[in-house]
């Protein structure tokens, strides 16, 4: 804290000095210059009139002035120069970085391809995993011998403890970390989504968010409308047409007034939106993609669960072939097997129909009363609230 002080004071310092200098410096200078020849009496002045004298005076000291603006332009963008190069500079020793980085897991892949599963990336129609094993970086093995297919319209939940390798898998999948063991196929790059707890903002209009990385044109030629994009809001809960109690589910408080935005409104959306609304217009913008398969990485934990019901429910109807990550046991509903890691030295995992367990998940509800103490810590709220709990038997 006590550096971060130092350093704004610093600045704060050279910066006024700096344009303290610039600004007057210059223009005391100047002035000398200009009085010179006047004190000296130069024989040049001594022709020239009182008001001819006043005129040179004001022309040279405008001048002069102009003189000082284009210095401190000059040093604001020599700042913003070395700015830009430290940019660059970084950049450059990250990519530097990157090339003399070391490989990761090559002895155990080098193992692999000796063996009966060398890693082998493929594309195909479905999902599939043939012995596939998965490895964190420092070669620790999160699960083994995986073996088991996505179909088209297929849902999936992925389940085990934290830190067990559920979203591991996806990294592999989308080629973060290394490929050990196994061969995945894969449908082509443009019919699998992926949707983890943050997505990319893009800049521009509410149309654009959903589109993205449509263009607008891009998008009329396909044929499609806006239309689709206001009901793909609709079915995401982030429509700013849909008011609940007098609040649209997309609206914003712009000093006082209340702005619903409309498709071609264009906004600072990464700093507007909440992350519940990120996700919520991730989600918009896979249901007017409608790829066949999705990849959801926990992305709907900032979301409140009746509307995380529907957005699954969506996925359903959309026919959608759903891979998710998920602690949420009632999200068991929606899918129709769960690949369940155990999350042991031995990367054991199983794979089972949800509907052996779906039926044996309940929703509970109870009234609970917020304590509310009195100075002798006694009295009770009359503030209840209603709350949801999912068990499974
Ligand atoms: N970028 C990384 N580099 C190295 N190790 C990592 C990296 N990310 C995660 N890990 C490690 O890999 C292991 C598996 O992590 P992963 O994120 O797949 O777990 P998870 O099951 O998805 O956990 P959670 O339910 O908490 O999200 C963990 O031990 C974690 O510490």
């Amino acid at each position: 804290m006590s550096h971060c002080r130092r350093t704004i004071n610093a600045s704060f310092n050279s910066e006024v000095l700096r344009q303290y200098l610039n600004k007057y410096f210059c223009t005391v200078i100047g002035l000398i210059l200009i009085a010179r020849p006047l004190r000296n009496r130069a024989p040049e002045m001594g022709e020239l009139r009182n008001d001819q004298i006043a005129q040179y005076f004001t022309s040279t000291w405008r001048n002069m002035e102009a003189m000082a603006t284009a210095i401190q332009d000059l040093f604001e963008l020599t700042n913003r120069i070395g700015r830009l190069s430290g940019f660059a500079t970084r950049v450059r020793e990250l990519m530097l970085g990157l090339q003399v980085r070391p490989p990761v897991l090559s002895e155990e892949i080098e193992a692999a391809k000796q063996g009966e599963n060398p890693p082998i990336f493929q594309k195909g129609e479905h999902l599939q995993f043939e012995h596939v094993s998965v490895y964190r970086p420092d070669g620790t093995l999160l699960v083994k011998d995986l073996n088991f297919t996505v179909e088209r319209g297929q849902r999936v939940l992925v389940t085990g403890g934290n830190g067990c390798g559920k979203s591991s898998l996806f990294r592999v999948i989308r080629k973060l970390w290394p490929l050990v063991e196994g061969t995945i196929t894969m449908p082509p790059d443009k019919e699998i989504y992926f949707l983890t707890q943050v997505n990319f903002v893009p800049y521009g209009s509410l149309r654009d968010l959903v589109i993205y990385p449509q263009s607008h044109t891009e998008m009329l030629a396909s044929g499609r409308t806006d239309e689709d994009v206001r009901v793909c809001l609709r079915w995401a809960h982030v429509s700013p047409t849909v008011i609940h109690d007098g609040r649209a589910q997309l609206e914003f408080n712009d000093q006082g007034n209340v702005v619903r935005p409309g498709l071609n409104d264009v906004r600072d959306w990464q700093k507007d939106l909440s992350p519940g609304q990120k996700q919520r217009l991730a989600f918009a913008r896979l249901f007017y993609h409608r790829p066949s398969f999705v990849v959801l990485d926990e992305c709907t934990n900032g979301i409140s669960p009746d509307v995380e019901h529907d957005l699954y429910d969506r996925c359903t109807r959309l026919n959608l072939a759903v891979f998710s990550i998920s602690h949420k046991i009632e999200l068991k509903l929606f899918h129709e097997r769960e690949l369940h890691y155990h999350g042991d030295l031995k990367g054991s995992w199983t794979m089972r129909e949800c509907s052996q367990t779906r039926d044996k998940i309940t929703r509970a509800s109870s009234t609970v009363k917020l304590p509310e103490p009195d100075k002798a810590g006694k009295k009770e709220s009359r503030i209840t609230y209603e709350r949801h709990v999912w068990f499974a038997e």
